[in-house]
Parts: structure tokens; sequence; C-alpha cells
């Protein structure tokens, strides 16, 4: 079975397929985009272990190309100091703007490569190949690249949407069980914001099993939610600031553990629960939406209480967060499961509990 969504943006327009076994297949399909002679792949070092070897051989078998820079894994190297380490790379690779990137990889590979596509030689072409659940439902669509730098999450980043994403639900395989879960945690989120349905069929998922089950439809649906409002507001400037629900609470969360004790997952399902909770006691929320929001959480073994509405530390992060308008916070909060709004408030929101 395959399945494909066209992201609709003018001249930035492409197309995401979502099919297993494609990975051992992606030549055929860069062909129909990529009419170039060399490819620049980025990867981290547990992503290349298992798809490296598969991805380069079929490109090189097709005619291309091919180096590559292996990273370490993990949130730190989406940093400042990877950014020059891949431009030297490329340059030796005499990179130029009518060559391609591939981001191989999760989240952390597809904002770092996407941004250095949006600057490296002023913007070249970059295709996402997202091997994490997280990357499969959400980082990989939408162009939103960024690396972090340890005052706060994606602190630099710009907007360069990729030619392609291609998703092999087949490579969620070898993802260990925390990361799966850490991904569905996004996957969540657009039930929240967007989709009571959707929402009340994951509710009855518990397990690492429920989730690949039903892969297919979980990717689909998440990519469709989200390209709708890309579509929408591309530069996040309005509708799109929904996807940032719990986001305000998570980005300061992960800095404030060093990007070490949470991941963006796990981060993001404590602020999605705290901010509700927080609405919900202040009347902006319907009752009992909290307490759905924890049901699921806890089935998926995450903590969801921290006190971060409390933790001065965590809420000094806020005066970075992109939705921000001068002193006014742009905070999303939900009606109710499925339906979420925009809300104009300042610091104090988070003061008076
Ligand atoms: N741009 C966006 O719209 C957007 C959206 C959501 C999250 N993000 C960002 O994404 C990042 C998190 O992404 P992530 O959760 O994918 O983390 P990640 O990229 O760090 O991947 C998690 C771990 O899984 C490993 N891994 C990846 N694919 C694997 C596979 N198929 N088999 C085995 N191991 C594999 C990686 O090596 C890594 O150790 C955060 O930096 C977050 O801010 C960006
Ligand atoms: O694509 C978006 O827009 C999102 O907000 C998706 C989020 O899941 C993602 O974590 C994003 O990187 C957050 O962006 P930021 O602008 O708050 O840094
Ligand atoms: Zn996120």
């Amino acid at each position: 079975m395959s399945n494909s969504l066209h992201v609709d943006l003018g001249k930035n327009s492409y197309d995401i397929i979502i099919k297993k076994g494609i990975l051992k297949n992606v030549c055929e399909e860069i062909k129909k985009v990529y009419k170039g002679e060399k490819i620049f792949i980025i990867t981290d070092d547990i992503v290349s272990s298992f798809y490296l070897d598969k991805v380069s051989q079929d490109l090189k078998s097709g005619g291309y190309s091919v180096d590559y820079i292996v990273l370490p894994n993990g949130e730190s190297t989406k940093s400042l100091s990877s950014l020059e380490v891949i431009y030297d790379a490329l340059i030796d690779f005499k990179m130029t703007r009518k060559d391609l990137i591939i981001t191989l990889g999760g989240g952390v590979i597809g904002d770092l490569g996407g941004f250095v596509a949006s600057t490296f030689l002023r913007g070249v072409d970059f295709i996402q190949i997202p091997t994490t659940l997280l990357s499969q439902v959400d980082s990989s669509v939408g162009g939103k690249v960024a690396i972090d730098l340890a005052k706060g999450k994606n602190l630099v980043g710009s907007f360069h949407q990729p030619k392609l994403v291609l998703i092999d639900p087949n490579v969620l395989a070898t993802l260990d069980d925390r990361t799966v879960n850490d991904g569905f945690m996004e996957v969540i989120k657009y039930g929240c914001i967007f989709d009571k349905e959707f929402f009340e069929l994951l509710y009855k998922m518990h397990s690492r099993e429920d989730i690949l089950e039903h892969i297919e439809h979980i990717i689909y649906k998440s990519c469709d939610l989200k390209r709708k409002v890309v579509e929408e507001d591309e530069k996040d400037t309005g509708e799109r600031m929904k996807l940032n629900f719990g986001h305000t609470l998570a980005h300061g969360i992960e800095a404030y553990y060093n990007y070490e004790k949470y991941t963006h997952g796990e981060a993001v399902a404590i602020g999605m629960y705290e901010i509700t909770a927080l609405s919900e006691k202040k009347g902006l929320t319907k009752k009992g939406t909290s307490d759905k929001i924890r049901d699921i959480l806890v089935n998926f073994g995450m903590d969801y209480d921290i006190n971060a509405v409390h933790n001065e530390n965590i809420l000094s992060h806020i005066s970075s967060d992109k939705k921000n308008e001068g002193s006014i916070l742009n905070v999303i909060l939900l009606d109710e499961i499925g339906s979420c709004y925009i809300y104009k408030t300042n610091l104090e929101f988070f003061k008076d509990k």
C-alpha cells in the first residue's frame, strides 16, 4: 500500500510519499524530482549503521555521485558547532547550488540538515528521509529547520521546504520503545488540537504494538493534518502556531534539563498536560480535558506533571518563544479535545494560578 500527499505551496510544493519498503528504492523517486549529478547525505551514527549503505548504494547504482557525513546521534548535534563541520564537508565535496542534500534520520538530522540546506551557498535543495516516528509524522513536513542554542530550542533557523519527503514505516522496526512513544506524543497533539475522532482512536492505544498496527493511518493522518495548516500559514504567523500546542512549556523543559532528561516528545507531553490543566482551572478549557490527556500519557509511561508552570527557570524560556509578539504571548489552548485556539496573554497567565 502506498499513500501520497501533495503539499501545495506554489513554487515550494512537494510530495510526501508513505510506502513500506520505499527505503530500498529511493533512487526511483528521487530521479523524478532531481536531475543533477551529486548528492550529499547527512545522517547520524545509529541511523547510518542500519540504513546508510542501502540508500547510498541505491543512489550510486542510479548514477549519482554520493558522499555523506555521519554525526553523533542526539539533540546536542543540533548545534552551531555541527554546522561548521558539515559546511566544511560540503566544500570538500565541491557542492554547488545545483546539487542535492538528503537528510537521513530523525528530527535532529532533518532540522540540522535542512538548516544547512537553507544556508549553504544561500540555499540548496534537500530531500527528507525521516526515520523516527516523530520525524515521519511531524518534523519532515513543513520546512521549519533550525538548530538549538544553549539558551534555547530552535533559536536559529529558517523556513526551507524539502523537494520531497520519503517515508518508510518499516524503518520504525529498529527504533527503541522510548523513541516510538516519544514520537507518538506529537501524534496525540494533532488529535488534541484538530481531530476528536483521531484522538479517540489514539486513546484506545496502549503500546508500541497498537501504534505499529495502525502505523500507515497514523502517519498519513498526521501528515495530512499538518499539510493543511502549513498550506494555510507557511511562515507561522497565525494558524500554524496551533501546531505549537504544548511547546511553550516544552521548549523551556528541554532546555532547563540541558536536553538530557526529556526528549522533545516527552517534554511536549508534559507541556500539553500542564497548559491544559492550567487553562481548565482558569475556565478557558472544558472541564475533564486534561484528564483525557493524562490518561493517554499514562498509558505510554510519560511524566505528565512536573510542575513546570511553577518553575521560574522553565518559565524564563518563554521570553524567547517564537510565537511572542513583543510582550504579548500567543498561547495555544484547547476548547476541548479536537479543537484549539490562540489565546493572547502575557507572563501573568503563568503567575496567576
Ligand atoms: N521541524 C519541525 O517541524 C519539528 C517538529 C517536531 C520536532 N522537531 C525536532 O525534532 C527533534 C527530535 O527528533 P527525533 O525525536 O526524531 O529525535 P532524533 O533525531 O534524536 O532521533 C532519536 C534517536 O533515534 C535514533 N534513530 C533514528 N532513526 C532510527 C531508526 N530507524 N532506528 C533506530 N534508531 C533510530 C537516532 O539515532 C536518535 O538516537 C527535536 O530537535 C525537535 O525539536 C522538529
Ligand atoms: O511545524 C510547526 O510549526 C510546529 O510547531 C511543529 C512542532 O512540533 C515542532 O517542535 C517545531 O519545531 C517547533 O517550532 P518552534 O517554531 O516553536 O521552534
Ligand atoms: Zn514539536
